[in-house]
């Protein structure tokens, strides 16, 4: 077989699109806009890239943005005091501190701070233990863009054998409860799990995200399974590349997300419609 690949970059712009109707719907009946804090400290450049499309995609939605740049000596309480003047921020509606944090700042106290209303990551534990109980919530970004991917080609999880490789609490955990709230029957593996390649040669749906570069080949995948590539990797020679082999596992699959192009325009997506999901609470509405 040779595989398609989901293009996540066409997908994401058509939510895009529909968040900004939505966006321009609120504006019209309630004279508001959406408002999304994006909070960054110090100067790692992967992040500061990512906060740059962030911010690009929400004004193309019609979505303030309210940018927060602090230097890498930021001390945890001042923060800690940002993070809580946002909670008390009317106009803001999403609160992202972008990940990683420096190593004197604990990622948990400030993402425990946030207001559980304003949590459009999905990573406080309060969005977290809905995911778990099958209460609405705000679902993590990446993996509620992953299940919308699936949606696009039509992949029906019910009865499916799904191997998440993976099990970091932003991706890989809240990914395998969604999937079984779908009906699949999930199995997590991580750097733990023995022979790996013959545990993810069961799998219908493979997701992977790990953080090693091509990691997954061929000899990872039954013929016909759909494989999501979630990595953001650099390759021998620097160049961006995901968990997944995609030349090798294009034989195999019959679909995979490409990197770039795939899943990570999917989940900046997905922030955006939490951020809108959370404007639109405040006036007793919800999406669809
Ligand atoms: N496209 C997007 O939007 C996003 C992409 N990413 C990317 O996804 C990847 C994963 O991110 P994240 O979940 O935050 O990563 P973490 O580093 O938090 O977790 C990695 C997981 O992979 C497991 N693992 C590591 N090495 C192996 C191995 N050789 N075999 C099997 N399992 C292994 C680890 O196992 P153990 O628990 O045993 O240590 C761990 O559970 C990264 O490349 C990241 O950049 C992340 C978020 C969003
Ligand atoms: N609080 C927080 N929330 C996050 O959601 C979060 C975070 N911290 N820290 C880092 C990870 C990673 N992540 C990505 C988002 C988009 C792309 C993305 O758009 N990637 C482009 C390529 C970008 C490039 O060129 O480097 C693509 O795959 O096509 C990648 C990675 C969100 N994360
Ligand atoms: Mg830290």
């Amino acid at each position: 077989m040779t595989a398609k690949l989901i293009d996540g970059k066409a997908l994401a712009a058509k939510i895009r699109a529909d968040m900004k109707v939505k966006v321009a719907q609120l504006e019209a009946e309630h004279g508001y806009r959406p408002g999304l804090a994006v909070v960054l400290v110090g100067e790692n450049p992967a992040s500061q890239v990512y906060v740059r499309n962030k911010i690009k995609a929400c004004e193309e939605a019609g979505i303030r943005s309210i940018e927060k740049r602090l230097p890498e000596s930021t001390s945890e309480e001042d923060l800690l005091n940002l993070v809580r003047s946002l909670n008390e921020d009317p106009s803001v509606d999403g609160i992202l501190v972008q990940l990683p944090l420096p190593k004197h700042i604990s990622d948990l106290k400030v993402i425990d701070t946030i207001s559980p209303d304003k949590d459009v990551d999905g990573f406080h534990v309060n969005s977290a233990g809905r995911l778990l109980v099958g209460r609405p919530g705000f679902r993590p970004c990446t993996p509620a863009g992953i299940a919308e991917m699936l949606d696009s080609i039509g992949f029906d999880c019910s009865g499916k054998r799904a191997v998440v490789v993976g099990r970091s609490n932003i991706v890989g955990k809240p990914m395998a409860l969604m999937l079984l709230e779908r009906n699949a029957t999930v199995t997590i593996a991580h750097s733990r799990t023995k022979d790996l390649p013959a545990v993810c040669r069961e799998a219908d749906l493979l997701v992977v995200a790990v953080g090693r570069a091509k990691l997954v080949t061929a000899d990872y995948v039954k013929e016909g399974a759909v494989v999501i590539d979630v990595g953001m990797d650099r390759d021998e020679n620097g160049k961006l590349c995901g968990d997944v082999n995609t030349e090798s596992v294009l034989e195999k699959a019959s679909y995979v997300t490409p990197v770039p192009g795939g899943v990570g325009p999917m989940t900046i997506a997905m922030l955006l419609t939490n951020t809108v999901s959370a404007a639109l609470g405040k006036f007793g509405k919800s999406l669809n």
